[in-house]
């Protein structure tokens, strides 16, 4: 089972318009001519989703431009009204939002997100046919717990309740752990395969082989790229989730192009 790689670049809380304009002028004009393997994901703020509009999905963008994603990086769980400072998965449809990053650990450790509000964004992202970016992933504390498994069964169970295989087949699973997140420390490849194939496991339990060959696992977590091509390398690993490395065009490019199987 072939499984396309997906890069998404997760800017947080960095770049305004002016900066994302800046970015990917830079990005499309250093990658003119190329034919991509993997798919590529921009996830800017909010604010920022008009200007990436503009750019990559207007008549008169370039052929390269298409070839990149809009993510969102949260949604509401709810369709609209009086929710002060929530945005909703209609407005992201406005502006080519096609992903949406849920459950990311900042989300969840500084915003309080629980298993049951992630899975409820879960459901309200495929109602308006956006794909979850789905993020999972162990403290230090739980990993050195040896709790590893049974966070990663709660958080798959728990976010993935009652989303139908039909459902699952559009969402990208990706694994963060909060230890290697923005730390400089990335998990050794042997660790995050390891995870990794203990999650489509997981998938497997609950929905069959199929669907566990099937779903996109991305791996999140000081990926840069000096390391893209031994994670990528990993049988179970299918993509990046990037923090840090993302916000310079040519770092993300050199992660997008050492991550991925030459074009012919
Ligand atoms: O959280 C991340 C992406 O969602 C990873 O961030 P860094 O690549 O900065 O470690």
């Amino acid at each position: 089972m072939s499984r396309k790689p997906i890069f998404a670049a997760n800017w947080k809380m960095n770049k305004g318009a002016s900066e994302t304009e800046d970015f990917v002028k830079s990005f499309l004009s250093k990658t003119q001519g190329m034919n991509f393997t993997s798919e590529i994901v921009i996830a800017p703020p909010f604010v920022s989703l008009p200007k990436l509009a503009d750019l990559l999905h207007t008549a008169t963008a370039g052929q390269n431009a298409h070839a990149i994603q809009i993510a969102a990086q949260n949604c509401s769980e709810y369709d609209s009204g009086a929710y002060t400072g929530e945005v909703s998965v209609m407005m992201l449809r406005e502006f080519f939002v096609h992903y949406v990053i849920l459950g990311h650990s900042e989300r969840r450790s500084i915003y309080g997100e629980t298993d049951a509000k992630i899975n409820a964004k879960i459901k309200k992202a495929r109602e308006a046919n956006l794909k979850p970016i789905f993020c999972i992933g162990e403290t230090l504390a739980e990993r050195e717990g040896g709790k590893l498994e049974s966070v990663l069964r709660t958080q798959v169970t728990q976010g993935l309740k009652d989303i139908s295989e039909k459902d699952l087949n559009e969402i990208v699973i990706a694994y963060e752990p909060v230890w290697a997140i923005g730390t400089g420390v990335t998990a050794t490849s042997e660790q995050a395969q390891e995870a990794h194939a203990f999650v489509r496991s997981l998938i497997a339990e609950i929905y069959g082989p199929d669907a566990a060959a099937k779903i996109r696992i991305q791996y999140g977590g000081s990926v840069k790229p000096g390391n893209a091509a031994e994670l990528m390398a990993q049988p179970d690993i299918d993509g990046a989730l990037i923090g840090g490395a993302a916000l310079e065009p040519q770092s993300f490019l050199d992660i997008i192009r050492n991550g991925s199987a030459p074009a012919n």
